[in-house]
């Protein structure tokens, strides 16, 4: 059944930021999957790129997924690349209404300059989320809603998607 509200979309896009946001104005519990998986593994996203390649990585993504989507009805940041995985677009769409955040990759880069958590996108990171975004073009094209974060703070982002989320309720009950 369809019960979490679900963000996706490139990294930093701001899905970890506007689901604190949107789990307060809401009053669901947020769910980042990827503190889960730094939780239930005992390791940082970093360590476990290294350690396990991003195929590793990508595993245990799945499974905290599938464990996520088995609660209660929460609002679920996702990673950036969790979208790469049919199956994980599959779960998503049939246990939530997924929101997709997106940005330019100008305004990305301007978030992420220093970044150094996201092994994905160490060394050039101009050239990094130019990659990352051709590789990834029409993968999250799933999402029932899109919303332009460029020029919008988070508080205004989670207040746009608080007001549809809202509405989408509304026609439901
Ligand atoms: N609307 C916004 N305007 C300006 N800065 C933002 C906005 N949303 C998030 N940020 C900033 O951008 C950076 C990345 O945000 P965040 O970690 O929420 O992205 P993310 O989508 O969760 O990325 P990832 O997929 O890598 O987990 C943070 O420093 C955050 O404060
Ligand atoms: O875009 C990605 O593939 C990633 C985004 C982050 O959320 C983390 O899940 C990790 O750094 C990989
Ligand atoms: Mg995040």
């Amino acid at each position: 059944m369809k019960q979490h509200l679900i963000l996706i979309g490139m990294t930093g896009t701001g899905k970890t930021t506007v689901g604190r946001a949107l789990s307060e104005r809401l009053g669901l519990p947020l769910t980042d999957t990827d503190r889960v998986i730094e939780q239930t593994t005992g390791q940082s996203i970093a360590q476990l790129f290294r350690e396990q390649g991003e195929q590793g990585f990508r595993a245990v993504e799945t499974q905290v997924l599938h464990q996520v989507l088995a609660g209660k009805p929460q609002v679920i940041a996702t990673g950036g690349g969790i979208v790469l995985r049919a199956e994980n677009v599959e779960r998503m769409k049939r246990h939530g209404w997924v929101v997709c955040l997106q940005a330019s990759a100008d305004e990305i880069c301007r978030r992420l300059a220093g970044d150094t958590n996201r092994p994905l996108l160490q060394g050039d990171l101009k050239q990094r989320v130019r990659q990352l975004m051709l590789e990834r073009a029409g993968k999250y094209d799933f999402a029932d809603w899109k919303v332009e974060t460029t020029g919008h703070t988070a508080y205004e982002v989670a207040s746009m998607i608080e007001q549809r989320w809202r509405r989408e309720m509304e026609v439901r009950v």
